[in-house]
């Protein structure tokens, strides 16, 4: 795709490649979302693919690594940094991500908070965001933080972006960042337009899907059309990132970048 093509598109665009070409290995995967089109690519869980690799197929395509979370922990946690009792492993994981992101010289990592509630969880996960912070400012890194919908992560601590916004008052880091899912937003809180307007200062990166069914940005009930231009008028110039499940080729999916044009 030509530059100039690119540039046209009000908002620019970041393959999420933990849900697309996921049949590819990882610097396969930024070789095809450079193809595409793609201004950025961002990913989950990298640890497995050696970050030389990684390094090399981002050098190669020119496209920046926007970022990536930190593990999940065993089946079902979906992160440590709000569970009490675990904040050296949470630590831990946040030191290797943060190291990752070095490696490949992305610029944020998401740290997930994990399956708890309460006080103890809250103290927690305030403690281990802010560790994370002041680690991630000596080496230019955002951290990220994601409310994620109760009908795919039930029980997980961060549900909602006044919470979210309720521990980044707590922490208050200048290298804290919202994660402003609109998916997650969608299916939980909705009034997607006026949560980001509310949020725009305070959102660290901006993911897409359809909504209900996480499908591509052109299915379901948000109007992305509408969304990509509320985005320009308020100046975001940031790649938004395309989190959606292609449920076959993500080639086949991609109509919806044409249609954004
Ligand atoms: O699921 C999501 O929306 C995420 O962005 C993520 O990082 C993994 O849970
Ligand atoms: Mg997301």
């Amino acid at each position: 795709m030509p530059d100039a093509a690119r540039s046209d598109l009000p908002v620019k665009l970041s393959a999420n490649l933990g849900f697309l070409w996921t049949e590819l290995t990882l610097p396969d995967a930024i070789r095809a979302a450079a193809a595409a089109g793609f201004d950025a690519v961002e990913c989950h869980w990298p640890y497995d693919v050696d970050a030389a690799q990684v390094r090399a197929a981002l050098e190669e395509t020119g496209l920046p690594m926007l970022g990536l979370n930190t593990r999940r922990g065993a089946p079902g946690e979906s992160g440590l940094a709000a569970l009490p009792g675990r904040e050296a492993e949470a630590r831990a994981d946040i030191g290797e991500a943060l190291d990752y992101a070095a490696r490949i010289g992305a610029g944020a990592v998401h740290v997930m908070a994990g399956t708890a509630s309460g006080a103890a969880a809250r103290d927690a996960f305030v403690a281990n965001i802010a560790h994370a912070c002041d680690r991630a400012a000596g080496q230019g890194v955002m951290i990220l933080i994601e409310p994620l919908n109760r009908f795919d992560a039930p029980g997980y601590f961060l549900g909602t972006t006044a919470q979210a916004t309720e521990v980044m008052d707590a922490i208050d880091r200048p290298n804290l960042g919202l994660m402003f899912d609109c998916y997650h937003v969608q299916r939980t809180e909705g009034d997607v337009s006026r949560r980001l307007e509310a949020l725009l200062p305070r959102i660290g990166h901006i993911q897409i899907a359809g909504a209900p069914d996480r499908g591509p940005p052109d299915t379901g009930e948000l109007d992305y059309a509408h969304v990509f231009a509320l985005l320009a008028r308020l100046g975001w110039t940031r790649p938004v990132g395309a989190e959606y499940r292609p449920g076959g080729p993500t080639e086949a999916t991609l109509g919806w970048m044409r249609a954004l044009r």
